[in-house]
């Protein structure tokens, strides 16, 4: 029998605990590389408007990369295998690489979004051609796509409160196939988020996970391991840019965006925050300290007031399965409830395709608003996205997001609601930003979410929120606010936190009118009582 050569292609699977990839037959030869596409760090054409770039993985997002790569490569080491680095196009690299290593096979994991699945069709066409055996495997998803419903029947009856998982049995005949050579499902998955976590939670079984390799079966070869690249060197190409190319930042915003994210990438290295070890760290820590007590309602979650994993999920540092696993350990329900809408979005995004680019999204029905391209209003662009609109809690999201490459989920929909509903621009505009800022960003998640809190996805209700009044109810002392805003930090008026225009002396003029973010009850209150803060 001939033997079997594998090259593993890591992609945002970046573990080796629950990686299917390494749990082969006992004598394959396995051999691991990372790729970084240029297309991910040099300037595209931005999704919104033609004149703008973008480039989709931002500063605070290549940090945690390397991080997760130095990790990965040393528990490959340790293992007697290792980590090969190329930056190039993956399908050149790789058919190049297999002819030199003699693979008898390539191996990877679907990752949603239209490029990626591009990528992944171009390999296995060329491999094929090259006569090479490829599989594709889906990891990233907490329940695997051959085990949801797969007819638009199944999807409609286990949606029902009645549906037996026992007595049907359909599921079952599926549950150990694990290759899947496309990322889309055979049928539409349901439009509206709680029919499809009640669909999957009656129909589906989470997969167990599998162990980390104890060791990998290598052979020596002459093929050069590579080097990691530095931050410096991956911020190149985004510090070459004219002014205001890219997404409409001045140039120094982009450096200081840079400047800001090489601090914190030497802060974190000592962690290695975003690899594999800091993720299962993070878990063990959150569950047992801090899940129970968690307050989710907070747009702060300074204080582990949510697991801040989305970082290690994005990356694949930390299987979906893995994180569900410990959580029923500690009965820690609202985390699978999480993980289940983090599905919603990754299934959508799978079936969806390009669409999800789309100015009209995946609506549930027609969007009547008008949205401004942000080249028309970038006056009021420029406000929102360097946080100084005038409204706090708004303001503080977006330099949280500056700063850290992340913000908590209240936030996020504050931040993405005020942009496309009070300000009217378009949210492609809010999702390539977020793209490039976020540390955890995810085609699925991101554009997902985006889609979901400007009425152009599958929100049924149609959100908009009123900031001060959700500041009043998320971030009820100012807390967070006074973290972010440094010009708050010496008003002792806690009024000033919710309405900064009215009792700080040279506050900027908001954006839009305030009254237009207050619920009803909130504006009549302060017309009554004229202030919001009951202790003053
Ligand atoms: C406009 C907007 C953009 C977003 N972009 C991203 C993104 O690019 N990447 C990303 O991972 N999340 C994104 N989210 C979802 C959410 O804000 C983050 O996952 C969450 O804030 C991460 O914090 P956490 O890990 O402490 O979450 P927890 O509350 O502890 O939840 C656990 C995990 O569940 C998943 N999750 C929770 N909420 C959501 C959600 N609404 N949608 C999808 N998954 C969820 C995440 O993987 C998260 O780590 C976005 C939300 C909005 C409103």
């Amino acid at each position: 029998m001939t033997k079997q050569i594998r090259l593993i292609w890591h992609r945002r699977d970046l573990r080796l605990h629950d990686n299917v990839l390494y749990h082969q037959q006992d004598d394959t030869i396995l051999y691991s590389i990372f790729i970084f596409d240029p297309a991910f760090t040099e300037p595209r054409p931005s999704t919104v408007c033609r004149e703008w770039q973008t480039v989709w993985m931002g500063p605070h997002a290549l940090s945690a990369l390397i991080h997760a790569l130095q990790s990965l490569r040393l528990s490959l080491r340790e293992r007697g295998s290792d980590l090969w680095i190329r930056s190039s196009d993956p399908v050149e690299c790789i058919t190049k690489l297999a002819r030199q290593v003699k693979a008898t096979q390539v191996a990877w994991h679907v990752e949603p979004g239209w490029y990626e699945e591009q990528v992944s069709r171009r390999l296995r066409l060329a491999l094929t051609q090259m006569g090479i055996e490829w599989i594709v495997y889906t990891g990233c998803t907490l329940y695997h796509p051959d085990d949801v419903p797969q007819t638009a029947h199944e999807w409609k009856i286990s949606q029902s409160r009645k549906y037996k998982k026992e007595t049907s049995g359909m599921q079952r005949v599926r549950q150990h196939s694990q290759r899947n050579g496309s990322s889309l499902l055979q049928s539409q998955v349901p439009p509206i988020m709680g029919n499809f976590r009640t669909a999957c939670r009656n129909f589906a079984s989470v997969r167990r996970s599998l162990p980390a390799p104890v060791t990998v079966n290598t052979e020596p070869t002459t093929v050069e391991p590579g080097e990691i690249p530095t931050l410096a060197q991956l911020l190149e190409p985004l510090l070459l840019q004219q002014d205001g190319s890219i997404l409409g930042l001045r140039r120094d915003q982009i450096e200081q965006l840079c400047k800001v994210a090489m601090k914190r990438h030497e802060e974190d290295s000592g962690c290695q925050r975003g690899s594999e070890l800091w993720a299962l760290e993070r878990l063990n820590f959150f569950l047992q300290h801090h899940a129970a007590t968690a307050d989710r309602s907070r747009a702060d979650v300074e204080l582990n007031h949510s697991s801040k994993l989305s970082l290690p999920l994005a990356l694949g540092s930390i299987s979906p399965r893995v994180v569900y696993e410990q959580a029923v350990l500690h009965s820690c329900s609202w985390l699978i409830s999480h993980l289940e809408m983090r599905d919603f979005f990754l299934y959508t995004a799978m079936q969806a395709g390009s669409k999800i680019y789309r100015k009209e999204g995946l609506p549930m029905r027609a969007y009547k608003g008008e949205w401004f391209s942000p080249r028309d209003r970038s006056e009021v662009w420029d406000k929102w996205l360097s946080g100084t609109t005038g409204f706090p809690l708004v303001d503080a999201g977006m330099r949280e997001l500056i700063a850290t490459g992340y913000c908590s989920n209240r936030v996020r929909q504050n931040c993405a609601s005020f942009l496309t509903k009070d300000l009217e621009i378009d949210w492609r505009a809010g999702a390539d930003l977020f793209q490039f800022m976020l540390e955890d960003h995810c085609v699925g998640a991101n554009w997902g979410n985006w889609m979901y809190f400007s009425g152009v996805g599958s929100d049924p209700k149609n959100r908009h929120f009123r900031s001060i009044s959700q500041a009043l109810r998320y971030d009820p002392t100012g807390a967070y606010v006074t973290r972010w805003i440094h010009e708050l930090k010496d008003i002792d008026a806690k009024e000033a936190r919710f309405r900064p225009w009215e009792h700080v002396s040279g506050w900027r003029i908001p954006v839009v009118n305030p009254a237009t973010q207050l619920t009803w009850d909130d504006s009549r209150k302060l017309n009554e009582q004229g202030y919001l803060c009951d202790n003053e």
